[in-house]
């Protein structure tokens, strides 16, 4: 069988005996890759240390969900584009009333920020469409041929569920002591043939992030470099993004860091204690793990020395790096029976008009539903 079919065969057959697995492909990467469990324990994390690939709630109170390394079996495949099955199921989205309850949403979170109680806070809600089949992995195939420069995965444990995503936000990622954050805000749609205007209000919400940042990795780190802020474009919509990159102290690790930036400005809010709060008393449903974090935890790669070094000795052997990247879960779905079900959120600041910030969290959801069609 052609590998590209053995690949994939593999998933499905995972799937169909109820067992878990991800299988997903990193921003601006040909390669896919597969984690498969081979019993249906549901493992959890606390301290970060273990290898594997970890699945992160919004709220924290539930511990993340690993895949150990010991216990899956691990595939990959480069490839740049698979054929999936004749590209669109018809499908109904659901008539709903969505927009009068994320408008009075947004409304009461823009009284607090008058107020003084909150400068940011990240507003969200779930939209239903059914399904014509159940059919996870030709989903998969279609977000990885779509959506290059994000990070697309397929999720699953029996005993938690089924999400599909195609995330632009890297929350950060780890490699030796090299440590990047990304701050990602601030939505316009894309227009062909033309670059994005950002308004202060747009500006002013990445920059939040952007500090936040900077201001939770000070204790962990040194020598942080921030970028200059860049429009970066996610399917169908711009957003504004900024890097920052700082070396470890030897002496921090994965949870502390965890806990300084999950969950940022960019999907919860600042002050973070007061918009978490705020989110999990008014926005009416549970966001489970839209909103969380996913990625590979404490894998290992080599890494060949500069060749030109005069060191010859030393060249003879690679160093071994131990990274980990941790995305957060956006642009999202959780599929259930047959039906998909999509979250989407955007942050709101003092200048916010809650229909504008509907009008956005539609184009969000429309990033992900072309792919059912
Ligand atoms: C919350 C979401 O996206 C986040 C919010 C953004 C915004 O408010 O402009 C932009 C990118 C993401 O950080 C989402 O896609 O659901």
């Amino acid at each position: 069988m052609p590998k590209v079919d053995a690949f994939f065969k593999a998933l499905e057959k995972q799937l169909e005996n109820k067992l878990p697995f991800v299988v997903y492909s990193r921003p601006i990467n040909s390669i896919i890759k597969f984690w498969l469990q081979k019993d249906d324990a549901l493992h959890k994390t606390n301290s970060f240390s273990e290898s594997g690939f970890v699945f992160a709630p919004f709220d924290l109170k539930e511990p993340p969900i690993l895949f150990p390394k010991l216990d899956c079996e691990y595939g990959s495949l480069e490839i740049d584009y698979i054929q999936s099955v004749s590209a669109a199921k018809a499908n109904r989205t659901l008539e709903s009333t969505d927009k009068k309850k994320h408008e009075s949403l947004v409304s009461k979170g823009l009284n607090y920020i008058e107020e003084g109680y909150l400068n940011k806070v990240v507003l969200s809600r779930v939209q239903e469409t059914q399904l014509e089949q159940f059919e996870p992995i030709e989903i998969f195939k279609r977000l990885f041929n779509t959506y290059k420069n994000a990070m697309v995965y397929c999720w699953y444990h029996p005993k938690v569920g089924l999400w599909l995503g195609a995330t632009p936000e890297l929350l950060f990622k780890v490699e030796g002591q090299q440590l990047t954050a990304i701050s990602l805000a601030g939505t316009q749609p894309y227009e062909p043939d033309k670059k994005p205007t950002w308004t202060p209000k747009e500006l002013d919400e990445q920059q939040i992030v952007t500090d936040f940042l900077a201001q939770q990795i000070a204790p962990f780190t040194s020598s942080t470099k921030i970028s200059e802020v860049e429009s970066i474009r996610a399917g169908n919509l711009w957003h504004l993004k900024t890097r920052l990159i700082s070396t470890i102290s030897s002496n921090s690790n994965l949870t502390s860091i965890v806990e300084a930036l999950h969950p940022t400005p960019a999907v919860c809010g600042f002050p973070k204690d007061r918009a978490k709060e705020f989110i999990l008393n008014n926005e009416g449903y549970d966001r489970a793990y839209y909103t969380g974090f996913l990625g590979e935890l404490n894998l290992k790669k080599s890494v060949s020395r500069n060749p030109n070094r005069r060191n010859v000795e030393n060249n003879a052997y690679g160093a071994i790096k131990t990274f980990s990247n941790f995305y957060v879960n956006l642009r999202c779905m959780q599929i259930k029976d047959d039906s998909a079900f999509i979250y989407v959120g955007g942050g709101i600041t003092k200048e916010s008009n809650p229909a504008k910030e509907y009008e956005e969290t539609q184009n969000k959801a429309e990033t992900i539903s072309t792919i059912l069609r």
